[in-house]
């Protein structure tokens, strides 16, 4: 799902890496999630293309960054940019994008991002062009076949938004889309591009900067992410939340459908915490001589994993089950089959009423997502067995 474009803080992986023990993979099993069955079943194309019918859940989004020099500002923002221009309807996923650093630099950056945003989501949609971080997409060598339904008018757009890129301006989008496509514009004098046939609409979009005070103790990024869940179960309390780190970005616009095939799946979706993403990593030398993309981890140990109890949590490139973050029993923990959300909520939660209210809600919105009989038969994740162990 992830690339990773740091080239420094590549470098400076390579200096932690240790040959350290692997756990032996015992039981290798690669699930592969089956989009269009999950598509044909809570997102069917309704006749006039329009998204209106579609039962997927909701997603909040976290991006967290801290320091505009360590996670350059461009890389950053290319995160956000291939977050916003996802494959997901846009009333249906949020992105709270938390600067720790309270830097204008980022706020400034955000905004233009934001105007670029417009731009980028309708050329992508228009053309369905991967990845969907304008940078990598834009230095990619081989161009992979087209996809869109406008072969003709690809080479011009693909000319247009790149000088649009270079130049990177950019507006703030705050207010929840409503569920209607809205169509774009045709070509005319001043916008030479043709979107009359693209939905223009992005996704909510919130900056998010947290009051801090010397001398305390604010955890950094875990902190940063309590924020973000709070933040977020009051403006849009999506069942499922992502969390991506700055110097990440998504290479597949499909991948939160990917990740709610495992969710939604009849027969382990429920006992399902969280779905974790392999990172794959950009700039690293042909050879791979210092071991950056981790192979034997994301390949082999994560695979010997899934056939066990499932992989740990890497930090980014995460989908979670919301109400799992809030300290909810698993299901069929308990002998009688109940599982209890929370024993003392003030203390667990704190004294925000909104906030402990909309655990409740939160909870509750998770029972409709019960994937429909029909998908008895039918998987919407395939299990794998690799050869050998
Ligand atoms: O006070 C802070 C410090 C860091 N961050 C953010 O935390 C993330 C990770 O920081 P980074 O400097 O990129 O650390 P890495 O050495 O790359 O390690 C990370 O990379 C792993 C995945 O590759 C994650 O699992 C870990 O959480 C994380 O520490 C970035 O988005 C930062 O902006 C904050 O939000 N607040
Ligand atoms: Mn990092």
């Amino acid at each position: 799902m992830v690339g990773h474009g740091g080239r420094r803080l590549l470098v400076r992986r390579q200096l932690a890496a240790e040959p350290g023990v692997q756990a032996q993979p015992h039981v290798p099993i690669r699930r592969v999630p089956n989009l269009a069955l999950l598509n044909q079943h809570v997102d069917p194309p309704t006749p006039s293309g329009g998204g209106s019918s579609s039962q997927l859940p909701g997603v909040d989004v976290f991006i967290n960054t801290v320091d505009p020099v360590d996670g350059p500002v461009l890389c950053t923002m290319n995160s956000v940019l291939s977050i916003l221009a996802t494959d997901y309807p846009v009333d249906r996923h949020a992105t709270y994008f938390s600067d720790d650093g309270g830097s204008l630099v980022h706020y400034e950056a955000l905004l233009e991002t934001a105007r670029f945003a417009a731009l980028w989501t309708q050329f992508c949609r228009k053309h369905r062009v991967e990845p969907r971080a304008p940078e990598s997409y834009f230095a990619a060598k081989a161009d992979a076949p087209y996809a869109g339904d406008a072969p003709g008018e690809f080479v011009g757009d693909r000319r247009r938004v790149r000088q649009e890129y270079e130049e990177f301006k950019a507006r703030v989008i705050l207010n929840h889309p409503g569920d209607e496509p809205q169509l774009g514009t045709p070509a005319s004098s001043s916008s030479p591009l043709n979107f009359s046939a693209v939905d223009v609409r992005l996704p909510m979009l919130v900056y998010n900067a947290r009051e801090k005070c010397p001398g305390y103790d604010h955890q950094k990024k875990a902190g940063a992410m309590n924020v973000q869940l709070r933040v977020s179960a009051l403006l849009s309390n999506a069942p499922f939340i992502i969390n991506c780190d700055c110097d990440h970005y998504i290479n597949n616009s499909g991948a939160f459908r990917a990740a709610l095939c495992f969710m939604l799946d009849r027969r382990h979706g429920d006992d399902t915490a969280f779905v974790q993403f392999p990172q794959r990593f950009d700039d690293v030398n042909p050879t791979d001589r210092y071991c950056n993309h981790n192979r034997v981890f994301f390949d082999a140990t994560s695979l010997g994993l899934n056939g066990i109890q499932g992989p740990s949590y890497v930090g980014t490139g995460c989908m979670f089950r919301r109400v799992a973050l809030y300290g909810a029993d698993p299901p069929r923990w308990l002998p009688d089959g109940a599982s209890k959300l929370l024993d003392n909520p003030h203390r667990q939660l704190g004294n925000s009423m909104p906030f402990i209210n909309s655990v409740t809600l939160a909870a509750h919105q998770e029972r409709p997502l019960t994937p429909p009989a029909s998908l008895d038969d039918e998987r919407l994740v395939a299990d794998v067995k690799e050869s050998g162990s």
